[in-house]
């Protein structure tokens, strides 16, 4: 099965996560991730399922450089991740819990973090850094919320901020860790529908882990293409599969998120 996995579209999509017989343990050295080989491909949307404990975030940390393999090795768009450099080509949503929300800044200013190179922390904003972030606020419907405290919105609204903040560089690829825990079930649906859409009509490659099964299985179907311990992977590629066999395919709406589309 995973033979099938990774052989999917070599022949027309550049491979944007190569995860190659990567384990890892933290220091009580009980195995949280073994040998485990994945690749995720340009329009794929990854579902990643697994119990508590499982390793989901653990795996995402390691994919975003938080945290190193024990052994083997990780590949981001065809760089060691040691030599990798485009972290602008990433957004990461990481678990609500991860960020205190009492931390007294605005929408705004959360947004323009996501921004921030190590290098830009103290750097004067241009102009079209400040327009990106519009942008960004406007993709995600908030941009009347710009100026709120983060602590003072909805867990619905806070997690659109999270999401613009992921966004605000245009990125290639998002990794989504539970981005829909303690939102209500209609806005989850909507949340959902939206990254969906960012899917499919803007050709963002996606990352996602996730609790809510039924939510996952109506878009990637119920078939895990490839299972490592309790990790689960579910795919669905953004275009049909007899569609990447054309090599002359134009893969061309490269886009920024644009307002309408997206006003959920
Ligand atoms: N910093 C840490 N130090 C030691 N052990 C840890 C640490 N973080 C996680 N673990 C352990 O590693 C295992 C995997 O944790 P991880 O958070 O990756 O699981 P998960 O699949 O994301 O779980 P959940 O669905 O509950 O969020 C768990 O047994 C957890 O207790």
């Amino acid at each position: 099965m995973n033979e099938l996995n990774n052989n999917r579209f070599d022949h027309c999509h550049e491979c944007i996560i190569s995860i190659e017989d990567v384990s890892f343990y933290y220091e009580n050295k009980t195995p949280v991730i073994q040998n485990l080989n994945f690749k995720i491909f340009e329009r794929d949307f990854v579902g990643l399922i697994g119990s508590n404990g499982a390793g989901k975030s653990t795996l995402l940390k390691m994919l975003v450089g938080l945290i190193k393999p024990v052994s083997g090795n990780i590949r981001l768009f065809d760089q060691p991740i040691s030599e990798f450099r485009d972290w602008d080509r990433i957004g990461y949503v990481p678990q609500k819990n991860a960020m205190n929300p009492f931390f007294p800044a605005t929408v705004k200013e959360i947004v323009l973090s996501g921004l921030y190179g190590k290098k830009k922390m103290f750097k004067r904003l241009t102009k079209r850094e400040l327009e990106k972030c519009d942008d960004s606020l406007q993709a995600l419907g908030i941009e009347k919320l710009a100026h709120r405290r983060i602590g003072n919105l909805s867990g619905g609204q806070q997690q659109r901020a999270f999401l613009a903040r992921a966004l605000i560089n245009n990125p290639d690829l998002l990794i989504l860790d539970e981005p829909m825990v303690g939102i209500d079930a209609e806005t989850q649906e909507s949340f959902f529908h939206m990254i969906q859409h960012m899917h499919k009509q803007h050709n963002i490659t996606f990352l996602m882990v996730s609790h809510d099964v039924d939510m996952m299985y109506s878009y990637l179907g119920h078939e895990a293409i490839h299972t490592s311990g309790k990790l689960k992977f579910y795919v669905k590629h953004s275009h049909d599969l007899e569609d990447c066999v054309e090599t002359d395919l134009t893969h061309s709406l490269k886009g920024f998120i644009k307002g309408e589309a997206l006003k959920i």
